[in-house]
């Protein structure tokens, strides 16, 4: 099998807006990328190709070996688990947070859900443990906090086994204790070589989990750079890519960033 993901010259245009223009990005079995990038850099559009849910304007977009646009998406999409703020508007405020779960796997085929159904329960509280929250499996969604929610819905992404998962955002709204916990999620999944190939989207270089191995850096439509973090996390392509002189600082394995003082 080639790469993970692909994006070959990939170009997005609404209206006479370039969304993204000329995109080139692969992504192997195992990497952890995140893709970072200003308010209207393409980061959400790309999530949307490599979701296989929107298709280019031009060049070619392959997940799992399969060219988007020759392929069947519906079979496709259980492979790629997402979670965003779109999808998690589509969560009734009243369902429990086993059942958010659950429903992820019922949306293949009605056999096997029925076929499997005590070991689709135990797997998804398995799940919803894994992220700290088995304790409130019984709980309506709209009862939880920001937090909560973001790793009940970490948790439903990864039911049907995915073989990628992407997060966009996965911090947004969230307060310190809450992203911190989340990031210390994020980097145990990440850091376990069983996961699915992971692709979170963030503002925030502080959003960057332990563990993540790639980063993409988007401006305008267009690749900033890409390649491994280290190599892409210097001043020299943030500042490029949000468009200010920044510093940036490691600290163990995070990052923070803040406009250059100037000495
Ligand atoms: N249907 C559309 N028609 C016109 N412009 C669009 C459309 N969809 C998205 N855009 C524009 O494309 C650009 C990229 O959007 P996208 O959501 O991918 O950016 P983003 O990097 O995820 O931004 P943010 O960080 O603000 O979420 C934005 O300027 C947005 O306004």
């Amino acid at each position: 099998m080639g790469d993970v993901l692909e994006l070959d010259g990939v170009s997005v245009r609404r209206g006479t807006k370039m969304i993204l223009d000329q995109v080139d990005w692969s992504v192997n079995e195992g990497d952890r990328w995140v893709v970072l990038g200003p308010n209207g850099a393409g980061k959400t559009t790309i999530i949307q190709l490599v979701a296989g849910r929107m298709h280019p304007t031009s060049g070619t977009v392959t997940i799992i070996g399969e060219q988007l646009g020759r392929t069947d998406v519906s079979e496709l999409r259980p492979l790629v688990g997402v979670t965003s703020a779109a999808l998690e508007q589509r969560i009734p405020a009243g369902e429990r947070a086993v059942d958010v779960v659950l429903t992820a796997s019922y949306g293949m085929t009605g056999r096997w859900r029925e076929e499997y159904e005590d070991y689709d329960v135990e797997r998804a509280v398995s799940l919803l443990d894994v992220f700290g929250v088995g304790h409130l499996a019984e709980r309506a969604y709209g009862t939880l906090s920001s937090g909560e929610r973001q790793r009940v819905q970490i948790a439903r992404a990864l039911m049907p086994d995915p073989e990628v998962l992407l997060l966009d955002e996965p911090a947004a709204g969230l307060d310190l204790g809450g992203r911190e916990e989340l990031m210390s999620a994020l980097s145990e999944l990440a850091g376990d070589e069983r996961s699915p190939v992971m692709v979170l989207v963030t503002h925030h270089v502080e959003e960057i989990p332990p563990g993540f191995t790639h980063a993409l850096l988007l401006r305008e439509g267009g690749v900033v750079a890409a390649g491994p973090i280290d190599e892409v996390m210097t001043p020299q392509h943030l500042s490029a890519a949000f468009g200010l002189d920044l510093e940036v600082e490691r600290h163990r394995d995070r990052f923070s960033a803040r406009a250059a003082t100037g000495h």
